[in-house]
């Protein structure tokens, strides 16, 4: 049943839309404060407003104001505005913040059920685009579901069709080659090669042949013609790694290289042209080190046409949980192991811990971790880690052992931007002080009440 607030003071038109709208599930509020305390709490589809709400009923200040909240709150919402007969310039004013649509009185209950309807036909159906688009990453190999990680995917994904040259920034370990390697599969390039080097783990005097090739005789030990990784990714993608270590030197031959689009072997003559798609991706401050001179500056701006920056592992919530319970099918089948799943303690300790070295450390705290495991759960001293609270281990976890632990953060965040004030933590949360006092028993945060 589709949930619609009704925001209106006259309680004469409560009781006709009451008496009307009985195919919804329908909440009253007769002005601002109530009708914010009813959106957090009831979370509705649909929300019916009169602008002439009081302190001024006469005025449409206190309903326009009623409408900028609830959108900013909960954007999704659709918003019916009803005005005054003749009031069409509020009408025109609320359609410009966001309202869905508006409706001018005297209230007819059946032209308003035909409009409720439709907003939540539509409101279904946006909710299902949304569903569906955060169920089918854009990239589809990346894993995580927090908004941070999503919108590079999405930034990855526009720019995976073009050949715009892409620096992907982020620290060690949170997935830049995973990323270069996803816009590589999303491009038109992906039937032709991946080529990655990684600039940093290659001595200096040896890069510059890694990249170009080099010809036979060009060097001592050059037995023969050999091609670099460059011309390895012919039609395809070519990934460097770690560009900011690239020496000042080789930088003018890469710059000159991707300007033209040729290339000339280590001890060469002839002019290669190249067709390939580069992408970039370094952990270090490139902006600083143009400032400082180590690094080109017309390098700089072409190789990062577009930047991308990947989130660090901390910053991506509960992504950590979803990408453990991966690595460690993963991991369970490689190494024959027995492990079934994760305690408190560790899920604690994970959402916990700030992961300095991001996913490839997660990946080699669990890889110990389930080799070392006693238990059928991974504690958190299995995976080398500090538990938060010591709380007794139980037999299962799952996503609502999870959602549970998140909601007990969010009331204890909630109570302290209360100041303590539990009538106004409920409120908050959009939820009532019995429910309040209900969740504080269940989830054990027995010192908020005493407001210690
Ligand atoms: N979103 C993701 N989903 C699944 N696995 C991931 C994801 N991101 C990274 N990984 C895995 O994490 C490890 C580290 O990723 P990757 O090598 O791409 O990081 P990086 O940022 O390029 O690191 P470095 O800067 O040290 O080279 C890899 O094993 C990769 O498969």
């Amino acid at each position: 049943m589709g949930k619609v607030l009704v925001v209106d003071d006259d309680l004469g038109i409560q009781k006709q839309l009451k008496w009307s709208l009985t195919d919804f599930d329908v909440v009253f509020a007769e002005d601002r404060p109530t009708a914010i305390a009813q959106l957090r709490r009831f979370e509705p589809e649909v929300v019916t407003l009169d602008l002439g709400l009081p302190p001024d009923p006469a005025n449409a200040s206190e309903g326009l104001l009623a409408l900028s909240e609830i959108l900013s709150l909960a954007p999704h919402t659709k918003v019916i505005v009803v005005t005054g007969n003749n009031d069409k310039s509020n009408a025109l004013k609320a359609i410009e913040l966001g309202a869905y649509d508006f409706y001018q009185k005297p209230i007819d209950s059946d032209t308003i059920k035909i409009l409720i309807n439709r907003a939540l036909n539509l409101a279904a159906l946006e909710h299902e685009n949304r569903v569906l688009l955060r169920s089918s990453p854009a990239m589809g190999k990346i894993i995580g579901n927090s908004s941070s990680i999503q919108m590079a995917s999405r930034r990855a994904e526009k720019i995976a069709q073009t050949d715009i040259s892409a620096l992907l920034l982020g620290e060690s370990g949170t997935g830049k080659e995973v990323f270069a390697r996803s816009i590589h599969e999303h491009s038109q390039r992906s039937d032709k090669s991946f080529v990655a080097i990684n600039c940093a783990s290659i001595p200096e005097n040896l890069l510059e042949s890694e990249l170009f090739g080099y010809e036979k005789g060009a060097f001592t030990g050059a037995n023969k013609t050999t091609l670099g990784k460059i011309e390895m990714a012919q039609g395809g993608t070519l990934f460097l790694d770690e560009i900011g270590d690239m020496p000042v030197g080789l930088q003018a031959k890469m710059l000159r290289f991707l300007q033209e689009r040729v290339i000339e072997r280590v001890g060469g003559r002839t002019e290669i042209p190249v067709d390939i798609r580069v992408v970039c991706a370094t952990h270090r401050d490139l902006q600083a080190m143009v400032a400082e001179e180590s690094f080109r500056e017309d390098l700089f701006y072409r190789i990062g046409e577009i930047t991308i920056e990947i989130p660090p592992l901390k910053d991506r919530d509960q992504d950590v949980i979803l990408l453990a319970k991966t690595f460690l099918t993963q991991y369970c089948t490689e190494f024959n192991a027995r492990v079934k799943g994760f305690s408190d303690s560790a899920v604690n300790a994970m959402l916990a811990h700030p992961w300095p070295g991001n996913i490839r450390e997660l990946q080699n705290k669990l890889k110990s971790a389930v080799i070392l495991a006693e238990g059928q759960l991974i504690t958190a001293e299995d995976l080398g880690l500090r538990a938060p609270d010591a709380e007794p281990e139980k037999e299962i976890l799952n996503l609502r052992e999870v959602r549970e632990f998140a909601e007990s953060q969010a009331i204890r965040k909630a109570y302290i931007r209360a100041d303590k004030n539990m009538s106004k933590t409920a409120e908050l949360l959009g939820v009532t002080r019995p429910t309040l006092y209900s969740l504080i028993d269940k989830y054990h945060l027995e010192d908020l009440k005493t407001g210690v």
